[in-house]
Order: structure tokens, then sequence, then C-alpha cells
């Protein structure tokens, strides 16, 4: 059901960031499908997670071990229709799949490294509207994205009231939290830490391997509930192993696999680049405060919370949707935690579909209070969590 997409790379100019830097010749490399109308008013913006990128849907390939993070998203006939919309998915500013970050080439020609900037949400929602600019797109029929994702594509509406039509934010907040800066901290120092950091110049590598392992070991685990891990692991040593003489617990096999995972697909600097730019988070800075912030909204605004999810927690996305923009608040209802951004795609595509086939309702007759189902009516569980299989069957 997905259609062939155009990956490109767009020379996007000077980029002066939060801090006052100046990051030099920013280039954004990006994914379209679909085709953009003669009114450019057909336009969707799909921005990614973390560790996410442009390749939203599609097929594997040898630098693409998944078909897409939400696959049967965007196609023809898909809850994203490419028979209608043109949908453009950059990858992050910060990142390593093409889009300027840390292992780019810096103005001399050698990586970046330890002299890539701090960078924040803001920045990179200011590179992506850049990109929209030489797109050619002044207003984007939709934005969403998820978790970090989710946070630009408020930041966007924040930002760029007249840009932004309509806006879903699923499992992120208006502010990163103490907490999640918290569990941040110590996966910055795993890296930092790792001998083969080098102080940020490791390139060309290998790189802080273990350090950026044991980062999203920590990661991974709050990016699923507690609940989730009790009952799919519970106290089992991994197969083969016993932990009591000195073998692995199921669930520390499981989170060594995505430390391990990770680091086969990305770069230590853009993770620490990108958690670091997470941490900065807060629509509210420089506007008067969450609230003033949110009231600048003028999109359709949809926030949708993950029922489980103990780290972008339901009561950090009811705050955005206190906004008087806010016309959905919709609960996924799932076990698996944050993640259930990624994995409950039928109900995040039924919350996307709900969005586009919104008409606008003019502001003063909004809701005082965000309306619409708090769970979506087909939201079948995608198999019962008991059953699941657990390592022996993957
Ligand atoms: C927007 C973006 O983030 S785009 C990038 C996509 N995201 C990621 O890659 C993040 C990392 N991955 C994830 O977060 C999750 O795998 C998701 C959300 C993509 C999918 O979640 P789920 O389908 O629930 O997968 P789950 O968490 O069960 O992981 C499955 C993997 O764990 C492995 N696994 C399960 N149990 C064990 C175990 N005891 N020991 C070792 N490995 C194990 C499986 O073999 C499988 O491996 P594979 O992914 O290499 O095939
Ligand atoms: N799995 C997601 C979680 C963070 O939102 C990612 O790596 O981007």
């Amino acid at each position: 059901m997905s259609a062939a997409s155009r990956r490109r790379t767009q020379q996007v100019g000077d980029l002066t960031l939060e801090s006052g830097a100046v990051l030099e010749g920013v280039r954004v490399s990006y994914q379209t499908w679909g085709t953009l109308n003669e009114a450019r008013d057909n336009a969707v913006l799909v921005l990614h997670a973390l560790t996410g990128d442009s390749h939203v849907v599609g097929e594997r390939g040898p630098d693409q071990p998944t078909a897409g993070w939400w696959p049967g998203l965007i196609g023809p006939g898909a809850p994203i229709d490419t028979d209608e919309y043109f949908v453009v998915a950059p990858n992050v500013l910060g990142g390593c799949r093409g889009t300027t970050g840390p292992s780019s080439p810096a103005p001399d020609g050698r990586p970046y490294g330890s002299s890539f900037p701090t960078i924040t949400v803001r920045d990179q929602v200011h590179a992506e509207a850049l990109l929209a600019d030489a797109l050619g797109i002044h207003a984007f029929h939709l934005v969403v994205g998820g978790s970090v994702g989710g946070m630009r594509s408020l930041e966007w509406a924040v930002t760029y009231p007249g840009r932004v039509r309509r806006c879903v934010v699923l499992a992120a907040g208006a502010a990163a939290t103490a907490d999640q800066i918290a569990w941040s901290v110590p996966q910055l120092h795993a890296v930092r830490l790792d001998p083969a950091f080098h102080g940020g110049d490791y390139y060309p590598g290998p790189g802080p391997r273990q350090g950026l392992a044991i980062a999203r070991q920590i990661a991974h685990a709050t990016y699923r509930s507690a609940e989730e891990l009790t009952l799919r692991f519970g106290r089992d040593g991994q197969e083969g192993e016993d932990p009591l003489r000195g073998g692995r617990y199921a669930v520390q096999s499981y989170l060594e696999h995505h430390g391990a995972k990770l680091v086969r697909r990305f770069d230590a600097n853009s993770y620490l680049a990108l958690t670091e730019a997470m941490n900065s988070h807060d629509v509210g800075r420089g506007r008067g405060g969450v609230a003033a912030a949110l009231r600048r909204i003028t999109a359709e605004l949809t926030v949708g919370v993950v029922s489980s999810d103990r780290l972008f927690t339901p009561a950090d996305g009811e705050v955005v949707a206190g906004s008087p923009a806010c016309r959905e608040l919709a609960v996924i209802d799932s076990p698996y935690g944050h993640d259930a951004f990624l994995i409950e795609t039928e109900q995040v595509f039924g919350i996307i579909e709900r969005a586009l086939a919104s008409a606008p309702v003019p502001a003063a007759s909004r809701p005082a209070r965000p309306t619409g189902p708090a769970r979506p009516a087909a939201a079948p569980a995608r198999e019962p969590l008991l059953v699941r299989p657990t390592a022996a069957a993957y």
C-alpha cells in the first residue's frame, strides 16, 4: 500500500541557533510521497522520533532494517492518502541520516565531532521550516509526530501558527520534565565515559559502542511499561542461561539486544545531540510560560497519550490538551508503554485520520475542554500481553 518515495537533500543555508551560534551551510535530507498540488495546500509533515528517520513507510533494504516505523500510514488509499496529500518527512537536525549533524563535515572539511554546537527542538523546527520554504510550502495541512516528533509538531504549531492548519502531538508534553531529563543523564554519561568516546572526536570510529549500547538499554527500559516487562519476562533466565550461575535474565538479554541494535545503526554523537535537544524542549521558554505559548496555537490540535507511558505520561499530554486549540485528547490504550506510539498503529492511524478529516472549528465555538473519544472506537490490542512470544520464539 505504500507509495514510491523520493529521497533528496536540500541546502537550507546558515542557521542561527537559539544559543546564538551559527551552523553554516545546513543540509536537510528528506523523503516525500505524493504530489504537491498547484494551490500548495495539501502538504503533510511527518516528524520522526529520537532515533527514527525519514523512512516512515517503505521497503526494507540494506540501510533500512524495517519497512518503516509507521508501516502502512502513507500511500494510495492509506490513512495519509497520497492520491490527496503530499507528504514530507525530514531527517532531524543533529541526526545521522543525511541532515547536518555531528558526523557531517564542518566548514574545515572534517567531521564536527566535539565542535558540533548544542541544538534545541526549536532549532530543529527552524531547519524544517527552512526546508518547507525551499519546497514552496507555506502552510501544512497537517503536522504530526510522536515522542520527540510530537515535541517538534507542537513547537511547529506554537512557533508558526500561520503555517500549521492541523497538528497531532502523540506521546509528548509541552516541556521536557525533570523526570525525563533525569533518565537521560546516565545515558549521556554512559556515552561520554566510554574510553572510545575521545571527547567526541572519534571519527572514523569505532566510537563509544559500549556506552551507546548502555544508554539505549536505559532508554529502552523507559520506553516499555513495568507491567509489560514483568508479564513478558518475569524473573526468567535467558534461554539456556542461569542468572544464579553467571547467566543473564531474559529481560537483560532483551535490553542488550536493543542496545546492540542501536549501535549498528546510530552515531553516538548524534545520540547525545538529540538527547540534549529533547531535554531543551519547552514551548513556554521566552514566551511567558507554557500556558501562554499554548494559547498561540491556531491549528486544530489533537493530542494522543499512551495509557501506560511512564516516560511521557498521560498527565504530560493533558497539559498540551489544555490549549484552547485542542479538539481531541485521545488515549491510546496499550500495555506497551511509550513505544505504543510505534506499536499500536491501528489506534495511532485512527487518531491521524480523525485529525485529517476534521473541519476547522471557529475558535469561538470550541469547547472549553477538549472533547472527542477518550478511547478510540476501534482499538483492539495487538495481541494479549500474556501470550506474546518471548525470546525463544523470535
Ligand atoms: C520513530 C522511531 O523510533 S523509528 C526507529 C524505530 N524504533 C526503534 O528501532 C526503536 C527500537 N525498537 C523498539 O523500540 C521496538 O522494537 C519497536 C517499538 C520498534 C517494536 O516493538 P515490539 O514489536 O514490541 O518489539 P520488541 O520490543 O518485542 O523487540 C523485538 C526484538 O527483541 C528481541 N528479543 C525479544 N526478547 C528477547 C530476549 N529475551 N533476548 C534477546 N532479544 C530479545 C526479538 O528477537 C526482536 O528482535 P529484532 O527486533 O531484532 O527482530
Ligand atoms: N523508539 C523510539 C523511542 C523514542 O521515542 C526512538 O528510538 O526514537
